[in-house]
């Protein structure tokens, strides 16, 4: 993973190089903090041994007895956006479907619009109750019951050691895989979370996380030698000066979903004591048409970060003898892309409007596990700056305290704020 930070300097938010040389001291404390972390595994932390620590063996064993036509991974936030990272930009052969919301007229769509007797079915849970997964797979049971298919010789569940989930899946020896000790679920992409899709999807996960292992080594005690941190300790330099929109704007249809991952990653972990980035999704060149115009020319307290492949195969654009249009013949959707990236990075640039150049060789399983390692530890690193406690989310929990006690799912002093909601209609 390359970084460019050069069009992040001396913009409106008056970042200056000797502003990067002041923090480079605390750069290096922090990574200190990161090594230690890492030495003992401690709770999030580990997240970082993964490239070493995670053993694709069982999670391919897991995958190898199927051969089906989709996979429908049955998960919400950490338990389904790095798998859908990875099977989007990765995956190929397998229809994989994510159920990672409780919406009921979109879960009954899928459902019918997949064939059960050829599915397979992936429920994650690293806590093992969470309600939106556990009630989906409730759902997804049931209709495989009705559809006369044996869900038990189509389910595997990843989960931690205690939950609900464990405990079905003891009761009716499902073939389970384990979410590893220490790994919170917005950096779990690179175990069996993330895995098991990917390894049915036809992905090399040895590949993969030799990406990963390949950022990992480039941690280093300075910004200026480490491309995640150089990421992440410019993103908080800038987020003190104002930037309080991080908008992600990969350059890949196939990139999509993971500007979804890293919303979670970088709001879920780092948006604390008053403090944190907003995260915005743009997709290049579609959002060129569409929300450019607030980058370059709204209020200045964005950083915008530009990401993409440097290579992938090309399509040529046919010659045409259409008047205006010749310009485009002869050349390549590919080269339309490039023009159009180097073009909005240079109309931010000139209008003082922050912006970072993230770039991988290629969406393969090399370029991504060094992209989604390389975001984690510029998470961890920003979170180490800021003096947040970057592995926890108290403020969800509160959310799905409330939304629990609501169901009668246990007695829940939050249940009892949504009574007082303040009403002021207007019909
Ligand atoms: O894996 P689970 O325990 O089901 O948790 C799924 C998700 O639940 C919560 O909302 C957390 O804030 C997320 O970080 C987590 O990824």
């Amino acid at each position: 993973m390359n970084v460019d930070i050069g069009n992040a300097l001396d913009g409106d938010l008056g970042l200056a190089r000797a502003d990067l040389d002041a923090l480079d001291d605390r750069v290096g404390d922090a990574h200190e903090r990161i090594e230690r972390g890492r030495a003992e595994a401690e709770h999030g932390y580990a997240a970082l041994n993964l490239p070493e620590t995670c053993d694709p063996e069982p999670i391919r064993r897991a995958a190898s007895g199927f051969d089906p036509d989709h996979l429908l991974t049955v998960g919400i936030g950490g338990s389904a956006l790095g798998a859908a990272t990875l099977t989007d930009a990765l995956g190929s052969g397998v229809d994989c479907r994510y159920l990672d919301n409780v919406d009921p007229a979109w879960v009954r769509a899928t459902l019918d619009d997949v064939a059960l007797s050829n599915t397979v079915v992936n429920v994650v849970s690293r806590s093992g109750t969470t309600a939106e997964t556990l009630s989906n797979f409730l759902v997804v049971r049931r209709a495989m019951e009705s559809a006369g298919v044996d869900w038990t010789e189509r389910t595997v569940v990843t989960t931690g050691g205690e939950g609900n989930l464990r405990a079905m899946a003891d009761e009716h020896d499902l073939p389970a895989l384990d979410v590893p000790e220490g790994v919170p679920g917005r950096f779990s992409a690179l175990s069996t979370v993330g895995l098991f899709a990917a390894a049915v999807a036809g992905v090399d996960l040895d590949e993969l996380l030799a990406g990963a292992a390949a950022e990992a080594d480039r941690l280093a005690g300075s910004l200026f030698e480490s491309p995640a941190y150089a990421y992440g300790a410019t993103a908080y330099a800038l987020a003190e000066r104002g930037a309080a929109t991080n908008a992600v704007m990969p350059y890949a249809e196939s990139l999509e979903r993971f500007a979804e991952w890293f919303a979670q990653l970088w709001a879920e972990s780092l948006g604390k004591d008053g403090g944190g980035q907003t995260p915005a999704r743009a997709l290049g060149a579609t959002d060129q048409h569409s929300q450019l115009q607030l980058y370059r020319a709204g209020p200045a307290d964005k950083l915008v970060t530009l990401v993409r492949p440097r290579g992938s195969a090309d399509t040529p654009i046919p010659e045409t003898d259409l008047e205006g249009l010749s310009y485009l013949g002869g050349s390549s959707l590919g080269e339309l892309l490039d023009a159009e990236f180097r073009a909005t990075e240079a109309s931010l640039a000139a209008a003082g409007r922050e912006n970072v150049r993230i770039e991988i060789d290629r969406v393969d399983e090399r370029g991504i596990g060094e992209l989604l390692y390389g975001m984690e530890a510029a998470c961890v690193l920003y979170g180490e700056l800021a003096g947040v406690s970057t592995f926890t989310q108290p403020a969800v929990e509160w959310g799905k305290k409330a939304a629990r006690g609501l169901l009668g799912g246990g007695d829940f002093a939050e249940a009892d704020a949504v009574s007082e909601k303040r009403r002021l209609e207007v019909e």
